[in-house]
């Protein structure tokens, strides 16, 4: 089951990224199907704890609001520390940076409102976290 995948992909990422930093959520699909339950959620909860993800059980055949809610934090959380990296390079460049765009700042996309383009993604969902989920 893709339960024990979680943990070698996870060993994957901190290799490909050692940027401790990158955002990691572990989510649950067909929470609808409870009657064909594979991982209970405290094992979801706990396993997430263990790589300091948060953890998510969703039904992408109830509504899009869950997968909505997954690409919103992520998207948040790629803008904190695309936003922290700027803001630090900043700081530590000798050399001022040029006020106007350059082409490259001008390519790239707009990580912050990747989410609320999407069709069925409202501005403002909040996050409905289960008790316990970290972070
Ligand atoms: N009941 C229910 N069915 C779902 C849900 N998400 C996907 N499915 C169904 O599961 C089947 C497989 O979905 P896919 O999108 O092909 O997913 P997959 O990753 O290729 O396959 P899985 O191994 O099932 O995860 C399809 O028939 C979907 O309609 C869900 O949240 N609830």
């Amino acid at each position: 089951i893709s339960y024990e995948s979680i943990q070698p992909l996870y060993q994957h990422i901190r290799k490909v990224h050692p940027d401790a930093r990158t955002p990691i959520i572990i989510v649950g699909n067909k929470a609808d199907l409870l009657h064909a339950r594979q991982v209970q959620t405290k094992d979801g909860l706990q396993l997430a704890n263990e790589l300091g993800s948060l953890f998510l059980e969703i039904s992408t055949s109830e509504s899009s609001h869950g997968v909505c809610d997954v690409f919103q934090y992520l998207c948040k959380e790629v803008s904190k520390l695309h936003h922290s990296s700027s803001t630090d390079k900043r700081r530590s460049s000798i050399i001022p940076r040029p006020k106007s765009p350059n082409m490259q700042d001008l390519k790239r996309p707009n990580i912050s409102k990747c989410c609320f383009s999407a069709q069925h993604c409202k501005e403002g969902t909040k996050l409905s976290l289960p008790t316990g989920a970290v972070r």
